[in-house]
């Protein structure tokens, strides 16, 4: 066969070879189109029937005031949030992200805002991130709210916090909260001892009311310092131990701090780290996979 002659069944193989790799380069990609727009539809079909879209077109139609079209807007916001997240949420989601609340004091001065309002809209802007968390799939959320260091600070600026609290806790509880619509369980971690009582006695009917929730979790650590909970966990843990032994040492003469120790089969660590592990007040939620600390 001269070079200039066409060796057909060569081209026809490789032809037959380029559509392989293209078809296989291609497949995925038609595979992932293909679910996008069933996602697609599967969405708008959602959304239709939950009627927004619906009322959206018919406010087109008949004429509508400001707050309907910022409703509209708030409408097509969370249409766009979903679906996007919806495409998020194919891939890993971390199963744990824990807040720091920081920064809402420097807010409020670059702002000139007055006392306290920086407060407030770091609250707004945390329930906006804990919607986003629970829409896109995210199981464990812990909020750092006030640390034990937070009393010293000046006392109305404490008291205005303990208010804030107050009022934004008992809002949780509501039947439309954000805690009830994705059917989150709260707890508050700390040293509730230190809190105002209409502070801890709001945290107390908060965790009494949401204990039936089980889709998240909602840790809000207030009155905490990670130092006073491994502080709090070593004492919970020797009172059990001591319970255990007092039980065991019925003729009192040490009988069952031997007994405990030869059952452990470690005399000298009668307290080891999942002891203290069980009674840590973060022991409701794994470890965060990621910590943002608000402000810079
Ligand atoms: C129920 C619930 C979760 C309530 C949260 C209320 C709330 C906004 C708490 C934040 C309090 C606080 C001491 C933030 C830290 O510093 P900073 O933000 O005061 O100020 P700085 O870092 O600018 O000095």
């Amino acid at each position: 066969m001269s070079k200039f002659q066409v060796d057909t069944q060569t081209l026809q193989q490789r032809a037959i070879g380029d559509r392989t790799t293209i078809a296989t380069r291609h497949r995925p990609r038609i595979k992932n189109r293909f679910l996008l727009f069933f996602f697609i539809r599967c969405r708008f079909l959602q959304e239709y029937r939950s009627n927004r879209l619906q009322g959206i077109w018919a406010s087109w139609k008949f004429g509508m005031d400001v707050k309907q079209k910022t409703q509209i807007f708030e409408n097509l916001a969370s249409f766009a949030r979903k679906f996007i997240f919806g495409i998020l949420s194919m891939a890993a989601i971390p199963n744990h992200i824990a807040f720091i609340m920081d920064g809402n004091r420097r807010y409020s001065k670059q702002h000139n805002l007055i006392n306290g309002a920086g407060h407030r809209v770091g609250f707004s802007s945390l329930m906006s991130m804990l919607r986003y968390c629970y829409e896109l799939g995210v199981k464990y959320v812990t909020i750092y709210a006030f640390s034990i260091e937070n009393f010293k600070r000046s006392p109305e600026e404490v008291q205005s916090l303990m208010d804030l609290m107050e009022e934004k806790i008992e809002g949780l509880i509501k039947e439309e909260s954000i805690v009830n619509q994705y059917g989150v369980r709260v707890y508050f971690i700390g040293n509730l001892k230190l809190l105002s009582k209409p502070v801890r006695l709001a945290a107390e009917r908060a965790m009494d009311a949401t204990a039936k929730n089980s889709k998240a979790v909602l840790s809000i650590c207030i009155a905490y310092t990670s130092t006073d909970e491994i502080l709090h966990a070593v004492e919970e843990s020797c009172e059990e131990i001591w319970d255990k032994i007092k039980v065991l040492d019925d003729c009192g003469s040490g009988y069952g701090l031997i007994k405990l120790g030869n059952e452990r089969n470690q005399e000298k660590n009668i307290i080891d780290v999942s002891d203290i592990e069980r009674h840590m007040y973060m022991a409701v939620a794994p470890d965060p996979d990621i910590i943002i600390r608000t402000s810079g």
